[in-house]
């Protein structure tokens, strides 16, 4: 059979875009990691699918895997490629789509950036999911069994879920080696996505996201979010925040508790494929 996918990319965050309302392949965990596999297959950070809306007033649905084929909640900059990926097909410049833990709202701009109404952030420890008796901005987190080291972190979900701490330089951050404890670490019981951020003044930061089911990524929208967020409650951050990651720039746009993330950036096209299995 010919499957037909499109590869693209958000900030170098890359994807394999599967569009199942037009072909019908069925997903298994030995396709995804073949598929994900640098070497003897596309590759990607995540796989992106469009599958028939299942509600009324809904474009289309929008399922993520990372790149270890395990189904996470959402994808920030593969929601902004399903926009110009629908696009590309319909015309149509706004969609709602839905997700595991909610609709998002995509807009394609005139410049083919995207905006995208990412959810409403939660800190609820059971919503996280975090392992901690009340809700908190930062936790004090013993990083081994012997807790003889901590680390202060804060958690949060934007969707999906996501660990933030701030450094006084990202690219002196320990990212390979705390990432992946952080990202294992008993308190995430679903795991998690680990965020090193610096604050350059009360509208910037930079950010290098070690990501859940991938490890560290050129970018990561959702921890673009959560890093931003984090930041206007505990570092004085002020929206909008511009956040420089490895892979380039997103504006995050937050009015506080209670209200809807809006995460700014592009989305690129790199080829259409086939594969032949
Ligand atoms: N690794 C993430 C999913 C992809 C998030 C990232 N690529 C983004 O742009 O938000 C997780 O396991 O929750």
């Amino acid at each position: 059979m010919t499957i037909r996918f499109t590869k693209m990319h958000g900030l170098g965050n890359d994807f394999f875009v599967l569009d199942l309302r037009a072909q019908d392949v069925e997903l298994t965990s030995e396709r995804i990691l073949a598929w994900s596999d640098r070497h003897r297959g596309v590759g990607f950070d995540q796989l992106l699918v469009l599958e028939p809306a299942t509600q009324t007033g809904v474009d289309f649905k929008y399922r993520i895997f990372n790149a270890d084929g395990s189904e996470v909640e959402h994808c920030g900059n593969g929601a902004r490629c399903v926009a110009r990926f629908a696009q590309r097909s319909s015309g149509q410049s706004d969609f709602v789509c839905e997700t595991a833990r909610g609709l998002l709202t995509l807009s394609v701009l005139d410049d083919q950036q995207v905006k995208v109404a990412m959810g409403i952030p939660t800190f609820k420890p059971s919503e996280i999911p975090f392992v901690a008796d009340d809700a908190a901005l930062n936790y004090n987190l013993p990083l081994y069994p012997d807790q003889a080291s901590q680390i202060k972190v804060g958690a949060l979900a934007i969707g999906n879920p996501h660990a933030v701490v701030w450094v006084s330089s990202t690219a002196a951050a320990p990212v390979e080696e705390l990432g992946p404890i952080l990202e294992s670490h008993p308190r995430f019981p679903n795991r998690v996505n680990v965020g090193f951020a610096e604050r350059v003044d009360e509208h910037e930061i930079n950010l290098r996201v070690f990501e859940r089911g991938v490890g560290e990524t050129e970018a990561c929208g959702t921890g673009a979010c959560a890093a931003a967020i984090h930041g206007m409650l505990t570092q004085g951050l002020v929206s909008p925040v511009s956040v420089h990651l490895p892979g380039g720039t997103l504006q995050i746009d937050w009015q506080g508790m209670g209200e809807q993330v809006i995460m700014t950036g592009p989305a690129t096209f790199v080829y259409d494929g086939e594969l032949s299995e």
